[in-house]
């Protein structure tokens, strides 16, 4: 079976010690860096920008997989590729030629990426599914940390994972929002690779130690 992954959202973590945080990450047994980018306008909140990944990237020294919750979001493939990324993740809603988007991220050299808001079908990857290497399923409405989980995720994960071996795709299933000790091994079940955890990880007391328990929960 495949390894599991825990990627921590750097969003709940504690900036004015951002150094810190990276290095708290690199020393977990967490897989990825988790990183939220909001442009206030496809999503109502601003997070954080260029100058901000690139600190990441001088102390990380694991993938950095990169959400982008912005519009037009072909615009920063360039620049996200030249500060380090390696996953970029862009929005269904957000990209009229998606198709286009994906080769685009490809040719700069990393992992191409699909998000889902809660209200958008996993049909419409029918015709993309083998273009893209992640899915993220978003379990809470993008924009915020710290929101409810949605239960209907659970299902909608499912009827990806038979979308992708029906297509002989070898997109991975990253489900993002909400995510704790408790549903993450359900979600493991129903089909998903890796798991976003901010609040979860970086609001507890010991985040190291809570990044353990949910590596252990989905072993
Ligand atoms: O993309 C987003 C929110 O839009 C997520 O990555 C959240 O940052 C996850 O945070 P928690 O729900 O785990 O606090």
């Amino acid at each position: 079976m495949s390894k599991k992954i825990i990627a921590p959202s750097l969003l709940a973590s504690d900036f004015a010690n951002l150094q810190h945080e990276i290095e708290m990450v690199n020393q977990s047994e967490a897989d990825w860096f988790h990183l939220d980018i909001m442009d206030g306008l496809f999503v109502p909140n601003i997070s954080f920008g260029m100058p901000i990944v690139e600190a990441i990237a001088k102390y990380a020294k694991k993938p950095l997989d990169t959400h982008l919750m912005i519009v037009d979001p072909d615009r920063y493939i360039k620049t996200f590729a030249d500060l380090g990324v390696n996953h970029l993740t862009v929005h269904y809603e957000a990209c009229p030629h998606l198709h286009r988007t994906l080769q685009a991220i490809k040719a700069e050299g990393m992992k191409a990426g699909v998000a889902l808001n809660p209200h958008t079908s996993i049909n419409l990857l029918e015709d993309t599914i083998q273009d893209i290497d992640i899915v993220i399923v978003m379990s809470v409405n993008p924009g915020f940390g710290g929101q409810s989980f949605i239960e209907n995720t659970y299902l909608k994960v499912r009827d990806l994972k038979n979308l992708i071996e029906r297509k002989n795709s070898s997109a991975l299933i990253e489900i993002d929002g909400g995510v704790n000790a408790t549903n993450a091994k359900k979600l493991i079940d129903y089909g998903a690779d890796a798991l976003v955890a901010g609040s979860f990880v970086f609001k507890s007391e010991h985040p190291t130690e809570t990044i353990k328990q949910l590596k252990e929960v989905i072993a």
